[in-house]
Order: C-alpha cells, then sequence, then structure tokens
C-alpha cells in the first residue's frame, strides 16, 4: 500500500501523515526533510546557495539518511543528527531554491523510489511532487490544501510554542509561505502539483483529528479496491 500526500506548507501533511502511518502499521518518508537536511549540508560546507551551478555540483555529494519510522522520524546529512537544525529560518528560507535544481531533484527522487520499494508493509510519503513524479502509481493520492490565513496561523502558532516566544508575525509568516508556495508551484522540474487522480482535502475548517480520521477512511477505501482487484489480476495470468 504506497499513499502520496501532497499539499503547500502548513496544511497538515505532516502531522497527518505520521498519524495515519502510526495508525495503520505503516511506514512513513518526509520528504520535505529530505531536501531540507540537503540545504542544510549546503549551507554548512559553503556551497553557495544563490548560484544554480554550484548547488548542482554539489547535489551528489552529501549522504542522506532517512528514518521511516512515523512516531521516530529521524533524518541526518553525512552521519550527522539533521533534524533540528533543518528547521531553522536560514534553512527554510534558502530550501526551494535548492530543491528547484534539477540535479538535486534526480537525486533525491531516487533515494525517495528506492525507500518506497524496501517499505514492504507499505508506506506513507509526504511532500510536493510524490503524486505526480515520484510515486505516480501510488494506490492513494491526496492532496491537501487549505486558506493562507488558516497555514499562517499554524507555521505561527507552532514557531511560537518551539521558542516560547513569537519569533515572527503572523503577516511576515504568510509572506514567507507565499512566496514559497510560488516558487515551488513555479519551478520547471516537477512543480507542487495536484496529481489529476487526487483527492483533494480542504483542511481550513477542519480539526487535525479530522483530517487524520478522514485519511484514514481514503486508505482504508483504497485497501479494499487494492484487495478486490488482485485477486482478478491473478486469475487472469
Ligand atoms: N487541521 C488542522 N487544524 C489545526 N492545526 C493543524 C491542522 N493540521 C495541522 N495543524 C498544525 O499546523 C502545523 C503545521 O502542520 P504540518 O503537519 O507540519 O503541515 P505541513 O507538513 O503541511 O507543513 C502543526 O503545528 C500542526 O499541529
Ligand atoms: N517532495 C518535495 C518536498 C519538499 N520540497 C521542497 O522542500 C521544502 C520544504 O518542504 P517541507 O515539507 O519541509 O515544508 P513545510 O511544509 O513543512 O514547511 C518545500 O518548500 C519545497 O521547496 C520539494 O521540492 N519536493
Amino acid at each position: 500500500m504506497i499513499v502520496a500526500i501532497d499539499g503547500p506548507s502548513g496544511t497538515g501533511k505532516s502531522s497527518t501523515s505520521k498519524a495515519v502511518a502510526a495508525q495503520l502499521g505503516l511506514s512513513y518518508l518526509d520528504t520535505g526533510a529530505q531536501y531540507r537536511a540537503i540545504t542544510w549540508w549546503m549551507l554548512s560546507n559553503g556551497v553557495d546557495v544563490a548560484d544554480q551551478e554550484a548547488i548542482a555540483a554539489a547535489a551528489d555529494k552529501p549522504s542522506i539518511v532517512s528514518g521511516t519510522d512515523p512516531r521516530q522520524p529521524a533524518i541526518s546529512a553525512d552521519g550527522l543528527d539533521a533534524s533540528g537544525p533543518i528547521r531553522t529560518q536560514e534553512v527554510t528560507a534558502a530550501v526551494s531554491a535548492v530543491s528547484a535544481v534539477p540535479e538535486v531533484r534526480a537525486r533525491i527522487t531516487e533515494l525517495q523510489r528506492m525507500i518506497a520499494a524496501e517499505a514492504g508493509g507499505g508506506i506513507v510519503v509526504e511532500g510536493r511532487d510524490i503524486g505526480t513524479t515520484v510515486l505516480p502509481g501510488a494506490d492513494l493520492k491526496v492532496f491537501l490544501t487549505a486558506s493562507p490565513e488558516a497555514r499562517a496561523a499554524r507555521r505561527s502558532g507552532e514557531l511560537k510554542t518551539t521558542a516560547g516566544r513569537p519569533v515572527t508575525d503572523l503577516a511576515a509568516t504568510q509572506q514567507a509561505l507565499t512566496a514559497r508556495d510560488k516558487a515551488d508551484s513555479s519551478r520547471k522540474t516537477s512543480p507542487l502539483k495536484k496529481a489529476d487522480d487526487a483527492v483533494e482535502v480542504d483542511t481550513t475548517e477542519l480539526t487535525l483529528e479530522q483530517v487524520i480520521e478522514c485519511v484514514v477512511t481514503l486508505v482504508e477505501k483504497a485497501a479494499a479496491r487494492k484487495a478486490e482487484a488482485e485477486p482478478v489480476e491473478e486469475a487472469a495470468r
């Protein structure tokens, strides 16, 4: 069972994907964390992230390793734990430029397909281009959306909780989100886009629990469809 969950920032992809995977006993992959980890590695290793050629030349250098346990997501770059540093504003500000470079996308996409192929019991993979490019044959594709106001309020609430005090105002958070959405949706290689066969869920007025319940139901229905289809395929052989 392969589940692809895509959508812009703050729509609830990570929280929903982790909870759905944990509830259904599936593996979990945060592809945004991989793009953030390669960005962090470049920033830490003197690669000029304003220079596309420099990014392309360095794309193959770091070893990026992702854990796939939804209860303990892990990410490292060259053996160093990247889970803290990838959430800094410095990385957030640079990640769209790094992830737009085709050599970076080719490298990370190959890694994602390997991880999905190795996840025996099934996997929930979340990102921007999973349903369209990375795993177009996924058994279920979900595209999460929410109003820019709701997304900014969620992100801003998160920043305050993490630091214990407000680090950015709501308007600045919304502006940064909108800029990242624009960059991610307009890049040439594999832009953020709903797959034609994805189920769109607008989470603006839903609680996180309601979104999780909705996606669990969608996964169960997709699993039932798959189970029904497989004996027919077997018989046809
Ligand atoms: N439906 C929802 N209602 C309210 N808050 C939510 C909802 N979904 C997610 N959140 C909160 O919003 C923040 C961003 O969610 P996250 O799952 O990280 O989104 P994404 O991965 O799409 O960027 C988190 O703090 C999360 O708890
Ligand atoms: N499949 C993916 C996932 C993330 N990304 C890039 O990585 C960035 C960070 O992704 P993320 O999922 O951690 O972002 P948030 O939604 O958590 O803010 C995005 O803004 C994209 O630029 C991508 O290009 N393709």
